[in-house]
């Protein structure tokens, strides 16, 4: 991580608005950068360890916890903004409001000309699921570029954070519109996040 890096990422980094629905989305008028993944995958931890605060962005022990969009503004005036998703995938929460967060996901990632990449979380104890599976053939077929990142990496041996690593690189070779390389983090241990500061602003100039 460079001084640039860490110059933006302990600069100023506030909330600027949840959007519960489509039309409460901001102006779109700086790049963004959006979390998404499985409901409890650790997006919003990830976001307060990115931003090195530790409530920035809700995270909870209840899967379901981020309902909305919440969009932060990194930098005054804003460099970029980052977007904390709800989960998909939740099979706890009613069927309709299931829905209403996958239809609220999908139409913000498909509609979105600001979005600059997607980073979709992967919980490293589990590698990917048919649902992360979905949403990825969905960033394919919409030609929107993301980047796989394993959480939680702090839970496992280091043998089978190899292994979930292999896997995960052999499964997004078959996706065209997912970035080649993936990153490794845990929030809780602060591991692999000064390499994700640096992707986030890859992604942002890209
Ligand atoms: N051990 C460990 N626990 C983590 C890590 N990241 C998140 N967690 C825990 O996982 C749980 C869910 O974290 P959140 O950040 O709320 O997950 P989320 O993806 O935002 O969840 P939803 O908003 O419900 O979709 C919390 O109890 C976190 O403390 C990590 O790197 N290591
Ligand atoms: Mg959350």
């Amino acid at each position: 991580m460079n001084d640039m890096t860490s110059k933006i990422f302990s600069g100023p980094v506030t909330f600027l608005k949840s959007a519960p629905k489509l039309e409460f989305l901001p102006d779109p008028i700086v790049p963004e950068i959006a979390f998404a993944g499985r409901s409890n995958v650790g997006k919003s931890s990830l976001i307060n360890a990115l931003v090195n605060r530790k409530d920035m962005a809700r995270a909870s022990n209840t899967p379901g916890r981020t309902q909305e969009l919440n969009f932060f503004d990194v930098g005054t005036p804003p460099l970029f903004r980052i977007v904390d998703m709800p989960g998909y995938g939740y099979a706890k929460a009613p069927l309709k409001t299931v829905q209403q967060w996958r239809y609220l996901i999908n139409d913000y990632l498909r509609g979105r000309a600001v979005l600059k990449r997607v980073f979709v979380l992967i919980d490293s104890r589990h590698g990917i699921k048919e649902v992360d599976h979905e949403i990825m053939k969905m960033l394919d077929t919409a030609a929107i570029s993301y980047r796989i990142v394993l959480t939680k990496t702090d839970k496992i041996k280091a043998s089978e954070r190899e292994a979930v690593e292999v896997d995960t690189m052999a499964k997004l070779r078959k996706h065209v519109a997912a970035f080649p390389d993936i990153s490794v983090t845990s929030a809780e241990k602060r591991g692999g996040i000064d390499d994700l500061r640096d992707a986030v602003l890859e992604a942002v100039a890209s």
